[in-house]
């Protein structure tokens, strides 16, 4: 069955490189690749099934969690986690002028987080400036002789007369991103990953700790926990957990959701899945 799939957009950015990686590690059959302006967008076409699958950030080593796309799976219940793949970021600047010339660095925000140290160092006087994906900044820096932007060398080669100006200029070596394969369809029950999130029912003393020890007596080791507001009222959270499931009983899960539930005012499954590493290219 042809599949189409949504991601960051246009061609060129770290979520495309993302996008082939995962449509060859799910098997996705006649799969066409849709880009989309903006991480809402991506998720919006996956969930209102105008594409079969949508490819987002979820995390990266340095900068935490990607918090559009938390925010997006816990106000979309029916979206599922696939699979997951971690691509190493490596930024270069690109333009057409000199180092000396530049004025402007423009970038998607979590790119111009991932550089600041270099930034700072090099170019401490240059105005740092959004934009929705780091292809978008190569495209917008075209014919510029003062405005240079951050992003792959892949998308420096897409464009003429762009070259890399300075590479690699991320702040730590093993700087690296997790992106997933989202769908609309069944959950996944198997896999290395199992993520959640929840919200509690009351914020007493000893609420989380509760939900926590439910993970801990079934002996998971949990690879992550992150928080996000609930929006609804200060001081109110939303906790989103990834469980290692590697060598564990299938019904685990099953075991894990009986004694979760009665704690919690609210809880989203996002599936179990397979995470893959990738090597740098
Ligand atoms: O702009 C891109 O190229 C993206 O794929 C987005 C994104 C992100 O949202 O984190 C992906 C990887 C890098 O961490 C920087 C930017």
């Amino acid at each position: 069955m042809p599949t189409k799939v949504a991601y960051l957009g246009p061609r060129g950015t770290y979520a495309e490189k993302a996008a082939y990686a995962l449509v060859k590690l799910d098997k996705l059959s006649e799969a066409t690749l849709l880009p989309c302006s903006g991480i809402r967008s991506v998720i919006e076409n996956v969930a209102t099934k105008h594409c079969e699958a949508a490819v987002v950030p979820i995390e990266n080593s340095v900068e935490g969690g990607v918090t559009e796309t938390l925010d997006a799976l816990w106000g979309h219940p029916n979206l599922f986690i696939k699979s997951a793949v971690v691509i190493p970021i490596r930024h270069a600047l690109i333009g057409s002028g000199s180092l000396e010339e530049i004025s402007e660095v423009l970038s998607h925000p979590q790119a111009l987080a991932q550089c600041s140290g270099w930034l700072n160092q090099n170019l401490p006087n240059c105005l740092q400036l959004p934009t929705s994906s780091t292809s978008e900044a190569v495209r917008m820096v075209q014919g510029s002789k003062f405005r240079a932007a951050i992003g792959s060398t892949k998308a420096a080669l897409e464009i003429n007369g762009l070259s890399k100006l300075a590479y690699p200029i991320n702040d730590v070596q093993g700087n690296c991103t997790r992106f997933v394969l989202l769908q609309n369809n069944e959950s996944n029950q198997e896999g290395d990953i199992a993520s959640f999130a929840f919200s509690l029912h009351s914020n007493k003393p000893g609420s989380l700790l509760k939900a926590l020890n439910c993970i801990a007596s079934l002996g998971l080791n949990m690879s992550r926990i992150e928080s996000r507001p609930s929006k609804r009222e200060l001081g109110e959270y939303i906790f989103f957990i990834d469980i290692d499931l590697k060598d564990k009983l299938i019904d685990t899960n099953k075991k894990l959701k009986r004694l979760l539930e009665p704690l919690c005012e609210n809880i989203v499954y996002f599936g179990s899945y397979k995470n893959e590493e990738f090597e740098i290219d």
